[in-house]
């Protein structure tokens, strides 16, 4: 389904690929099939994983505003090929917003940024949760390839991965700078160090045909890093396309940002999570006084001990004691403009109030839950008929799947409770 970003997978820069089911490769009959521009120019692994196997570049360069080059196994190539025609407005906006981004009147452009390099900033107010901008994949890399046909195979077939696109140099120009751009064990000037430096500081972590990957979004890399960002970004179900959304209201000439990190972390977390971009982070949180910044940290640890705590009290069976902390978490996390933890805080509240045995007021914090999500681009374009949509759920429908990852909360058994 349609996915927020896990921040955390943008490309760590010795990040080893999880394992993958290996899938057969004999119903490959043509490695030139359509819709490929190019004949794919491949490498060989040399890990004992998998010794001998084919990863390739595949670019087919009349995908997306700059083409698009694929470095992976002939069989992903197979089945990422359907996937090419994912076109960000069939994914996040309707006819009259796609006319609006389109009509050669972005809502945002792209300027210098004293401190920053490059950046975005709003050319017009942007309305909370609009969708600011759509980009699709210039590049897409295994997570693994380095692992599978050792660094140097994998620069140059990086390398031939950009040479091959529409517009080479809208990948070649972008920022490279993260902290291991001069350490790494890539000479100055060896072929695909370029290519590799923008990957490291750009890319963002995707699952495409099934595998995880590097994608790299020319466009949406020009938007810098604050730790309680404008925008957000949400990935289509393909993971090739992706839009920026608004977070708040953004006035006309703010500057657009979104995290690069997992939201909601205290400023040391932060500053350690954000160490290997090399920039020393000033946007207004961590740019803070001392007392303020500590009293945000603080707020920040609590949100996040509150949903154990949480959990623990249901399993209990103290549910009046786990509301009243979840009502102070939501408060806490308001005071905290975390937005993006509400629809989840909604949920648990609606999850408790089911188990207590009030469907009236599961229902009222279960809707406030569902209308972020629809209003996020989670469920659709975010410009449905919500009553229509939610009619759609039931309500213990809808609780299983909201906050995935949040452990059910199950009624205790008579024995249990306290
Ligand atoms: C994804 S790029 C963002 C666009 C980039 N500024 C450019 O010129 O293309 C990431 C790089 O931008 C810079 N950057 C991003 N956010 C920043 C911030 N809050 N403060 C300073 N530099 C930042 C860092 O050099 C970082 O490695």
């Amino acid at each position: 389904s349609v996915g927020i970003l896990d921040s955390d997978t943008l490309l760590p820069p010795n990040s080893n690929g999880p394992q993958k089911p290996i899938l057969p490769s004999h119903n490959i009959k043509n490695d030139f099939e359509s819709p490929w521009s190019h004949k794919p120019i491949c490498a060989r692994s040399t890990s004992l994983s998998s010794p001998g196997k084919k990863y390739c570049v595949y670019t087919s360069n009349l995908t997306g505003p700059a083409g698009m080059s694929m470095i992976v196994s002939p069989s992903i190539a197979a089945e990422a090929a359907p996937l090419l025609n994912d076109n960000p407005l069939d994914n996040f906006l309707t006819l009259d917003q796609a006319e609006q981004l389109y009509s050669g009147n972005p809502p945002y452009k792209v300027v210098e940024i004293e401190g920053k390099g490059m950046g975005v900033i709003a050319t017009r107010p942007i309305a909370k949760f609009e969708t600011i901008m759509v980009d699709q994949a210039a590049v897409v890399v295994a997570l693994n390839i380095e692992k599978m046909v050792g660094k140097k195979e994998a620069r140059r077939l990086l390398h031939t991965a950009v040479e091959q696109l529409r517009v080479p140099g809208e990948v070649r120009g972008l920022s490279g700078e993260h902290k291991a751009s001069s350490e790494g064990d890539a000479k100055e000037g060896e072929q695909g160090k370029i290519e590799e430096d923008v990957m490291l500081t750009n890319a963002f972590g995707s699952e495409i045909a099934g595998i995880d990957c590097r994608a790299l979004f020319p466009l949406i890399s020009r938007i810098n890093h604050a730790c309680n960002p404008n925008a957000f970004v949400l990935f289509s179900r393909a993971g090739i396309s992706m839009a920026v959304k608004a977070y708040r209201p953004i006035a006309p000439g703010e500057e657009l940002s979104i995290s690069y990190i997992t939201l909601g972390q205290p400023s040391r977390n932060r500053a350690a999570a954000l160490a290997r971009w090399g920039f020393s982070c000033t946007c207004p949180l961590c740019s803070l006084a001392d007392h303020e910044k500590q009293h945000s940290d603080i707020l920040r640890s609590l949100i996040s001990q509150s949903e154990g705590k949480i959990l623990e009290l249901a399993q209990a069976g103290r549910l009046d004691d786990a509301i009243a902390l979840t009502e102070e978490s939501i408060q806490m996390i308001e005071e905290e403009q975390q937005e993006h933890f509400l629809t989840d805080s909604y949920a648990l509240l609606a999850k408790l109030w089911l188990v207590k045995g009030d469907r009236g007021r599961a229902e009222v914090e279960a809707r406030k839950s569902f209308d972020r999500l629809v209003q996020m681009g989670f469920l659709g374009n975010g410009v449905g008929n919500s009553e229509r949509e939610w009619e759609e759920w039931d309500l213990e429908g809808f609780l299983e799947v909201v906050g995935e990852g949040m452990v059910a909360v199950v009624p205790p058994k008579p024995e249990d409770a306290v």
